[in-house]
């Protein structure tokens, strides 16, 4: 049999069972599907987010990372025929819960896409405006507030004397991390990366990635990647997916050094994939 086919193979998935002595859980999935329309994208998925790590989802394109990030501030509720089931939970309060306020959860849970998406209004604007939809403060302590979220994305000096500048005018690295300082200064507990680098040059993309290593002491993050180097540089944990199975979670370091199952090895080899 060809590798190829080998992999296509269907994989009896293990579970993480085991979840003692992981330390202190921020999110727990358990027993997840998902579904688009009839097609189950997402199959059985046991996975624990750890409070103030970094968790990368690697596998092959189609295999159901933006998916399993995307359940986490229920993204899906905007499309009608996406469903998910099982329990996906945040400090032990369910989350697809239908009677959950899903713009309390997104205040909890934010969220930086692959494209910079910055809003068409000034740097100031950009960040003011994320506060505004659920705080009423004085503008002195918004300012201040404006400020801390600059420098924690690593910005700040770049801006800080042209706030009244359209966000659309700064570079790509830049937009960047301004929507990751819009994220912060709503004060989440968790952010997801959806392959935030993906658009960037190496030097944004190495600013990024320490950004994400400082951002980790205060946040549980949740990371999606192609980029192999940067799931072992950013993360303490990896969840590597295949055809919508989560085939194997743990420590980085295991998963790049030892892992357990053979269709790991083979992707992060580059056998397939
Ligand atoms: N809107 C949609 N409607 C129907 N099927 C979808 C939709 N979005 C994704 N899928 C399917 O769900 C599966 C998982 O897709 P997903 O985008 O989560 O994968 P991924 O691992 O993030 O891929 P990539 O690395 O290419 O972004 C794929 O088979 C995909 O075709």
């Amino acid at each position: 049999m060809s590798q190829s086919a080998a992999v296509l193979q269907k994989i009896d998935a293990p579970q993480v069972n085991d979840w003692t002595n992981l330390g202190s859980i921020k999110l727990s999935i358990r027993n997840l599907n998902f579904y688009y329309g009839t097609t189950k994208a997402l199959k059985n998925i046991n996975l624990p987010l750890l409070t103030n790590k970094v968790t990368a989802f690697i596998g092959p394109s189609g295999c159901g990372k933006s998916t399993l990030l995307r359940i986490l501030n229920r993204m899906y509720d905007l499309y009608p025929g996406q469903r998910a089931e099982g329990e996906v939970l945040l400090d032990g309060q369910s989350i697809l819960d239908p009677k959950l306020d899903i713009n309390l959860l997104r205040a909890r849970v934010g969220m930086v896409f692959q494209k910079p998406t910055p809003f068409p209004m000034t740097i100031y604007d950009n960040i003011a405006f994320g506060i505004k939809l659920y705080e009423k403060i004085p503008k002195s302590e918004l300012d201040g507030r404006i400020e801390t979220a600059l420098r924690s994305a690593a910005l700040w000096d770049e801006v800080k004397n042209k706030l009244n500048a359209s966000g659309l005018s700064l570079s790509g690295g830049q937009q960047q991390r301004l929507c990751i300082a819009r994220t912060v200064a709503i004060r989440p507990e968790v952010i997801l990366f959806d392959e935030p680098c993906s658009a960037l040059d190496p030097i944004s993309t190495a600013k990024i990635e320490e950004l994400i290593d400082e951002l980790k002491s205060r946040y549980t993050i949740a990371i999606v990647t192609h980029n192999m180097q940067q799931a072992a540089r950013c993360s303490d944990r990896t969840a590597f997916m295949y055809l919508g199975d989560l085939i194997e979670f743990d420590e980085t370091s295991k998963i790049f050094m030892s892992p357990s199952q053979k269709q790991t090895q083979d992707y992060i080899t580059g056998r397939f994939g």
